[in-house]
């Protein structure tokens, strides 16, 4: 394996292939003299390197695109103006090009290669080559993705092909129908991605993640944009969907349980399944005290992103200044208590509980809700959460947002696909659903992690279906009274106002939002007879 052939890519004059570095070699490539800019790698009292990424420390959805052909032209969800979402088409021209302009940058340099799985389950999994010039990205893939064995990567056959190019730029971009000089294009027929002008890791984890929502919805398999874990006896798990920043890696991250992964997952007639081989968790305002699986996984092999650090390489987790969004990726092995442990893979039984995590900025959702079938597929579609600052260029505080199934801006197919996905496999299992708001309330603060973690030991141990209950206005949501853990004066948000009637303005202006957004689904017979499960006035 030590002559890589890059030549079929067009990739020519390689000074050096390095292939899947161990962790050692990664931090003598990260760290050596001589780097420059954003390719230098620094090494923090934690063992763990730092790194910065550029301009980019968020993903980029406006400049995301994929190739309009004649296989993806009927399949994939594109934007409309009448309904936006980050599928925005391009040429195949355009794609030609800016393969090129990747090829070229990639051509006669030092290269890391790094083959590895999308994919816990050997039947559907991805294997995925990346090729890419700097050391920490080489880094960050061999973190995030499931690393193959000496025998597997001896056989290693790509299905998918990610050409990183993040020092090029597209100058023409106007010309072929691109929104800057970053790109990130994919092509579902060749089954490769370019990625240009940006350096920020989420656009290759996230951009596999969006491939796997193309190919598997496709042969049944339900793939979603949630965390994942069971219990000590690797039974009992429990999904957790949400937008970025409402606390899928937070709270999944859980003592008491094993961690299946932290983002992205499949549910087969087996059971839920990781795509990933690691965690990238968020690292603003890090405590240890309130999150010390997170915190004691950031050690030697951990790479820390847009942290800031002095020259004696302390770390100031509190510090915004480069951005919200700074980010550790570690591999799963560095939480202590994981599924493989059990279960041999990173995946476990059957969803028993699906939860969907609200980061509500209006201060209008209760901590929890008991969901309805009927319910499940309206709140899944409706995806209703805020935008946190940081992880989307351009969000700089919370906004809120409908993102469809939690994840708008990695589905590839139209929600209402993985809506069908979803709830025949929670059928099949009898899960039940619920809605749990992370973030504010009357108090003009965010809900307590404390509190959070609470309500959800209530769910997975049933406490929650044996507490008194009562019904909220307006979403006809069904709402425990008190719960083991879980400050009462909080589980009804009307009692975290000065006055109800405040609570009351802001729900009915939340209610008719969430009635506008689902207008979209109305356009044929079930999507009508959902509208009965949503908000009315
Ligand atoms: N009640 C809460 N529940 C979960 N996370 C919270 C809560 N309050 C504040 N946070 C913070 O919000 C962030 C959640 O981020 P994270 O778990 O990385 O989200 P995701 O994985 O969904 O992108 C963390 O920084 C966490 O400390
Ligand atoms: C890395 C990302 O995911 P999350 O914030 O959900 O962890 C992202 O959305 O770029
Ligand atoms: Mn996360």
């Amino acid at each position: 394996m030590a002559n890589l052939d890059l030549t079929k890519y067009g990739i020519t004059g390689s000074v050096e292939i390095i292939r899947n570095p161990s962790y050692e070699e990664l931090f003598k490539e990260e760290t050596k003299a001589g780097l420059e800019g954003f390719e230098v790698g620094q090494e923090t009292e934690l063992g763990a390197v730092n790194v910065m990424t550029g301009i980019y420390t968020g993903r980029s959805p406006k400049d995301k695109f994929i190739v309009m052909d004649e296989n993806s032209k009927d399949t994939v969800w594109w934007t409309t103006d009448e309904y936006k979402n980050d599928n925005h088409a391009a040429s195949k021209e355009t794609w030609d090009a800016v393969k090129k302009i990747a090829v070229e940058e990639l051509c006669n340099k030092k290269l890391f290669v790094v083959d590895a799985f999308c994919g816990a389950n050997k039947d559907t999994r991805m294997a995925v080559r990346f090729i890419v010039e700097v050391a920490w990205q080489a880094h960050f893939i061999e973190n995030m993705f499931i690393k193959p064995t000496a025998e597997e990567l001896e056989n290693f056959e790509p299905d998918f092909v990610v050409y990183n190019a993040s020092k090029a730029k597209v100058e023409n971009y106007k010309e072929l129908g691109l929104n800057s000089e970053t790109a990130v294009v994919f092509n579902i027929t060749s089954r490769e991605q370019v990625i240009i002008n940006t350096w920020y890791g989420g656009e290759m984890k996230k951009g596999m993640f969006s491939m796997m929502n193309y190919y598997l919805p496709l042969k049944g398999i339900a793939s979603m944009h949630c965390s994942a874990n069971c219990d000590m006896d690797g039974k009992h798990t429990a999904i957790f969907f949400g937008l970025s920043g409402t606390g899928k890696t937070t709270l999944s991250t859980d003592p008491k349980r094993r961690l299946i992964g932290d983002d992205e997952h499949g549910w087969d007639d087996n059971g839920v399944f990781n795509f990933e081989g690691g965690c990238y968790a968020k690292v603003i305002g890090l405590d240890k005290e309130s999150e010390p699986d997170i915190y004691n996984a950031i050690k030697r092999d951990a790479l820390l992103e847009n942290v800031t650090v002095d020259a004696n390489g302390k770390i100031d987790f509190d510090d915004k200044s480069v951005t919200e969004n700074t980010r550790v990726s570690y591999p799963i092995d560095h939480i202590n208590n994981i599924a493989s442990e059990v279960n041999g893979v990173s995946a476990g039984p059957a969803a028993e509980n699906v939860i969907f995590l609200s980061a509500d900025a209006f201060g209008v959702l209760p901590p929890v809700s008991i969901l309805t079938a009927e319910q499940t597929k309206y709140y899944f579609l409706s995806g209703f959460t805020a935008k946190l600052a940081g992880t989307e260029r351009g969000i700089t505080e919370p906004t809120p947002t409908f993102s469809a199934c939690f994840g708008q801006a990695f589905l590839e197919l139209h929600p209402t696909k993985y809506a069908e996905e979803l709830v025949k496999k929670m059928e099949k299992s009898g899960a039940k659903a619920y809605l749990v708001n992370t973030g504010w309330n009357g108090t003009g603060k965010r809900i307590s992690i404390k509190d959070t973690r609470g309500i959800i030991d209530a769910i997975l141990n049933g406490d929650v279906l044996k507490a008194p209950t009562k019904k909220i206005p307006f979403f006809d949501f069904e709402v425990p009274t008190e719960l083991p853990g879980v400050d009462s004066g909080i589980l009804d948000p009307r009692d975290t106002y000065a006055n109800a009637s405040e609570w009351e303005e802001k729900a009915k202006d939340l209610a008719n939002r969430f009635i506008k957004n689902f207008s979209k689904y109305e356009g044929n017979e079930a999507g009508k007879a959902l509208v009965a499960a949503g908000p009315k006035l």
